[in-house]
């Protein structure tokens, strides 16, 4: 039942599933984190994997970048292999001053500079929001583990260049917390389908202050975001 971007088979994945755009990170994940883990699928290098974690069976499948990119992932995962539930595990920008690199924030709410929501609700604008129970968990997971996280509104970029500093002030103006390229499409492609999905990222760019995590920093400053991920998908 391979799919045109999927070669897992029926029933290789969870109906539980963690999304990092990046396949290194998918893969770190599963390595560091899972019991008795195997790759399910790797078309284009675009890896998943399906493993146990804490008891619980799980899988991680990476997406790449931007909306479209991650809709064709999260289409085929929904309507062939019958997920209802999906984390993103990303990194975002920030502009605010009050947040920080390696802060964790988790999206409320998603406006987008992209079409792809109105080619898909009929040329209206559509309000793409997280499911608020998989949100509850992850500010819940992160309680139990220690960790402060910040919930806030995203803005979901087509363009990670931008050639125009207006855009950095009127998202400042609309108190956006974190810019990233695709959990608006996901919020909506969710919606559709009735499934529940939620995006946390951890900061790696704060673009006011030009500073950003290290390419040595990446993988460890994650680690915190991937922890209460992974718990807020036991309960
Ligand atoms: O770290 P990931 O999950 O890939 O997320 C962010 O990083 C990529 C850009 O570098 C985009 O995919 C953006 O959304
Ligand atoms: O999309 C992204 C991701 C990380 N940092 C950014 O500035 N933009």
């Amino acid at each position: 039942m391979a799919t045109p971007h999927i070669n897992a088979k029926k029933g290789d994945f969870s109906d539980f599933v963690l999304m990092p755009g990046d396949p290194i990170r998918a893969k770190y994940i599963a390595e560091n984190y899972l019991d008795n883990f195997r790759e399910v699928t790797n078309v284009r290098s675009m890896l998943g994997f399906t493993g146990i974690y804490k008891g619980k069976r799980i899988s991680i499948m990476s997406h790449g970048i931007g909306i479209p990119s991650c809709l064709v992932y999260v289409k085929e995962l929904i309507t062939e292999y019958n997920v209802k539930k999906i984390i993103r595990i990303g990194t975002c920008g920030t502009i605010c001053n009050n947040i920080n690199i390696n802060d964790v924030i988790v999206c409320l709410g998603a406006s987008t500079d992209s079409n792809v929501n109105r080619l898909r609700f009929n040329g209206n604008d559509l309000s793409s929001v997280a499911d608020f129970d998989l949100l509850c968990n992850l500010v819940l997971a992160s309680k139990n583990l220690g960790f402060h996280i910040k919930v806030g509104n995203f803005f979901t970029t087509d363009l990670f260049y931008k050639n125009n500093d207006d855009f950095f002030k009127m998202i400042q103006k609309y108190n956006i917390v974190g810019i990233e390229m695709e959990t608006s499409g996901l919020y909506s492609i969710s919606l559709e389908h009735k499934i529940q999905s939620v995006s946390i990222c951890t900061v790696s760019d704060h673009i006011i202050r030009q500073e950003k995590i290290s390419v040595k920093d990446r993988e460890s400053s994650l680690n915190r975001m991937i922890e209460i991920s992974l718990n807020s998908m036991l309960m």
